[in-house]
């Protein structure tokens, strides 16, 4: 099958695509100055994309998943119509094994999973192809549920501070974090977005500014180290942000430096909003202590632009995310509804069990 040229051009809402019968991603370690999309042919160059962060963000990680899946049936069956169950499930493992907090990842794989062990001897992939696409709409229809839902707790007209980026880019599409603030602004509920940069990947100065300012939202900047001193200042009425993965008593794992906000927040009467789809939410995580936290390696802490910045010998301790505690979390958003001031009778209610 000759590669035909993607025709479309980049925007945050098509991080993830489809076409031709081929996986394309955009590559998010080279915006906002750059754009380009890079096609994935296999399972296991998927992983790596996921692995290497050309792709990120718990709901988008999962989405990529589902179609990682798709490319691995297409190989598995070509290779065998009888064995080819057996055949993929080392790709799987490989797609599982590509990044290990955003439990969206192993919430879409474990989806596909049960479709596969459904079905009979006909060729997987349309089915899979269809159920791969099903989960990317049905995220962009929670986003849209959560932006109405989160909007709706903001009173007046604000400015917020948001963390890495909780946005298009990180979801299949609107996003969540950023889906709040954008139905919030449309709402005329918002002043001004102050996006933390996010050491050491930038996702907030690179990635959450670039679609904000896209979408013409007034967004400023801050260094990670400002915004309890923004808070300080007054006008700030919440903090918004993502997650990667929610644990069962409403602890919020999500991009290291949240814990930090929200500390400030409860300090100076900021209010804290996590939106997360139920995907996000991880029911046999009693606590955040449950949560395995992905370290990544020291040289992305050492180095900027690829100089070293730091003298020879010092290393770095490098988690990337960290979990905020249930108690400073005033609200988490789902598609599902919003629980408020959470616990685990509160998220145990929500998740129906
Ligand atoms: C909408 S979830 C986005 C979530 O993922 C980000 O982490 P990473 O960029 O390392 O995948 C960050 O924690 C965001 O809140």
């Amino acid at each position: 099958m000759e590669a035909q040229p993607l025709t479309i051009r980049a925007n945050p809402d098509k991080a993830i695509v489809w076409e031709h019968d081929r996986l394309y991603l955009l590559d998010q370690r080279i915006l906002p100055t750059q754009e380009g999309y890079i096609e994935l042919q296999t399972a296991t160059a998927t992983a790596d994309a996921i692995r290497d962060m050309v792709v990120r963000g718990a709901p988008a990680i999962g989405i990529t998943a589902a179609f990682g899946v798709v490319l691995a049936a297409r190989s598995a069956f070509k290779a065998s119509t009888e064995n080819w169950r057996e055949l993929i499930q080392d790709e799987l493992d490989i797609l599982a094994a590509s990044r290990p907090t955003a439990v969206n990842l192993f919430w879409a794989l474990s989806r596909m999973k049960q479709l596969i062990a459904s079905m009979g001897e006909e060729n997987p992939e349309p089915r899979l192809l269809q159920e791969a696409m099903l989960i990317h709409q049905q995220d962009i229809a929670a986003n849209k549920a959560m932006g109405a839902l989160g909007a709706a707790l903001i009173e007046g007209n604000t400015s917020v501070i948001t963390h890495c980026n909780a946005g298009a880019l990180a979801t299949g599409g609107y996003g969540t974090a950023l889906g709040v603030i954008r139905s919030a602004h449309a709402a005329n509920k918002i002043e001004r977005v102050y996006a933390d940069e996010t050491r050491p990947w930038m996702q907030g100065s690179r990635l959450t500014a670039w679609e904000l300012a896209q979408d013409s939202i007034p967004v400023t900047l801050l260094t990670d180290g400002a915004a309890a001193s923004r808070m300080a200042r007054g006008g700030i009425g919440w903090i918004i942000v993502g997650s990667d993965r929610i644990a069962a008593n409403g602890d919020v794992a999500n991009k290291i430096g949240t814990y930090n906000l929200a500390v400030a927040a409860k300090f100076h009467g900021v209010k804290v909003m996590v939106a997360a789809p139920t995907s996000t939410i991880d029911m046999s995580a009693a606590s955040g202590a449950d949560i395995p936290i992905e370290f990544r390696d020291s040289a992305e802490v050492l180095k900027w632009h690829g100089r070293q910045i730091a003298a020879p010998g010092v290393d770095a301790w490098n988690p990337v995310f960290d979990v905020t505690p249930a108690a400073l979390v005033d609200a988490i958003v789902t598609e599902r509804g919003v629980v408020l001031s959470p616990n685990s009778k509160k998220m145990a209610e929500l998740m129906g069990v």
